[in-house]
């Protein structure tokens, strides 16, 4: 039986259970492990959220001291992850450090039993990557060897900090625990799937998180904030980008950081990152530029297609008016998801089934072999 075009891309399949996350359930909306994403994003610290999905429970405030401070403790790298990355080149796309990056960690610190060792793993990768990605990148754009290990308790603020060789201020770090907060889960999104399939062969946590990145990095997923950036650059003002948008339409061209698998009427995460976008373009006229563009592209999308930017849109100028270069951005919604990869990876495990489908044949009908000398 041929396959049903609605479920082309497995869109509506129900394929497992899992208590970690809802995604647009009617009346409930996005939750993780039952709290609502607008408490926890402006509620809780990125940490807390970290500390939730891995651990199932919101943290009492000593286990937050204590987390953060776990953290905070695991974040140098061994001499083998600073070689591998040293080699890399400077034009490698960063996603692609974060993928050699974390192969590399797990051959040096591997995990040989996850019953004992798949939190450690988790956390140490939370803790690593900013250090991977900001020693490559200074190394290979400056020559810089950078220390990696700095005193800050949030992960935002480490990250920043690494970047831009500065202590940053209490707003910057707000903002990018909150963007750590919105992209930290969703369920079966197709980075989380992949870390699932993965790990439903019993392979190891480094391996699903390895093919999540892969997976993450495609523009139709996270790779869509670094384009959607490079389309609102591409405007100089508000009237351009909307004359623009309307050739892309009419062109047929897919705008990045617009529409979603699940989403059909607008993403609960795009608000929260929009007023944080607005917020960090101030009163700065280049800034408010891209601002203004990204919400002319906005308005016009919702005229011509009905369409709503998705978690990515607002996100690519939050990051752009934080300092970070575009290239960056997909490695930061790794450093977030990989906290809903690990629950997922634990979650799997705990119940596991290798995941193997069918497929609707749909090619030749069975022929006889021709010898290679007899083909014409
Ligand atoms: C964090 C995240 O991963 S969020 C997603 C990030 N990805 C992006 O922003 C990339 C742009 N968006 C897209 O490509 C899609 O909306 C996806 C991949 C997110 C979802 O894909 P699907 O669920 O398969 O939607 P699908 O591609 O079937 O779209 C339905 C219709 O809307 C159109 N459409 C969907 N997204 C867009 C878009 N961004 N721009 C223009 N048209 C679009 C499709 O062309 C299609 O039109 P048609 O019925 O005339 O052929
Ligand atoms: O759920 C999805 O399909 C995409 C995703 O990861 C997200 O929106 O955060």
């Amino acid at each position: 039986m041929a396959q049903s075009q609605n479920t082309a891309g497995l869109a509506g399949v129900t394929a497992g259970k899992t208590a970690i996350c809802t995604v647009g359930k009617e009346g409930v909306g996005l939750t993780y492990r039952g709290y609502a994403i607008d408490d926890l994003a402006r509620r809780a610290e990125f940490e807390e959220v970290a500390y939730l999905l891995l651990y199932g429970e919101l943290p009492t405030r000593s286990q937050l001291e204590d987390y953060k401070r776990r953290l905070a403790a695991r974040r140098g790298l061994p001499q083998g992850v600073k070689t591998a990355l040293e080699v890399l080149p400077a034009d490698t796309h960063p996603m692609d450090v974060m993928r050699t990056g974390a192969s590399v960690l797990g051959t040096i610190e591997q995990e040989n039993d996850p019953a004992a060792q798949q939190h450690d793993v988790a956390d140490r990768l939370l803790a690593a990557f900013p250090s991977m990605l900001l020693y490559w990148y200074h190394f290979t754009h400056s020559g810089d060897r950078i220390e990696v290990e700095t005193d800050d308790d949030r992960i935002g603020a480490h990250f920043l900090h690494l970047l831009h060789g500065v202590r940053p201020d209490e707003e910057s770090i707000k903002a990018m625990s909150t963007s750590l907060i919105l992209y930290a889960e969703h369920e079966f999104n197709a980075s989380t799937f992949t870390a699932r399939v993965i790990t439903a062969t019993l392979s190891d946590f480094y391996s699903a998180v390895v093919g999540a990145i892969g997976a993450l990095r495609g523009p139709l997923h996270g790779g869509a904030n670094e384009k959607a950036m490079a389309l609102i650059e591409s405007f100089s003002d508000p009237d351009d980008a909307e004359a623009g948008l309307r050739r892309m339409l009419a062109n047929k061209e897919k705008i990045m950081g617009f529409g979603h698998r699940v989403y059909k009427t607008g993403d609960p995460r795009n608000p929260i990152i929009k007023a944080w976008s607005e917020q960090l373009a101030g009163d700065d006229p280049e800034r408010r530029n891209l601002y203004a563009i990204s919400e002319r592209l906005e308005q016009v999308m919702q005229d011509e297609k009905g369409m709503f930017p998705n978690a990515d849109f607002y996100h690519a100028t939050a990051y752009n008016f934080l300092g970070i270069p575009t290239e960056l951005f997909t490695p930061i919604f790794v450093i977030s998801r990989l906290t809903g990869w690990g629950a997922h990876i634990f979650e799997q495990r705990a119940d596991n089934r290798l995941i193997r489908p069918s497929a609707d044949y749909i090619g030749p009908d069975t022929r006889e072999f021709v010898p290679i000398d007899a083909r014409g």
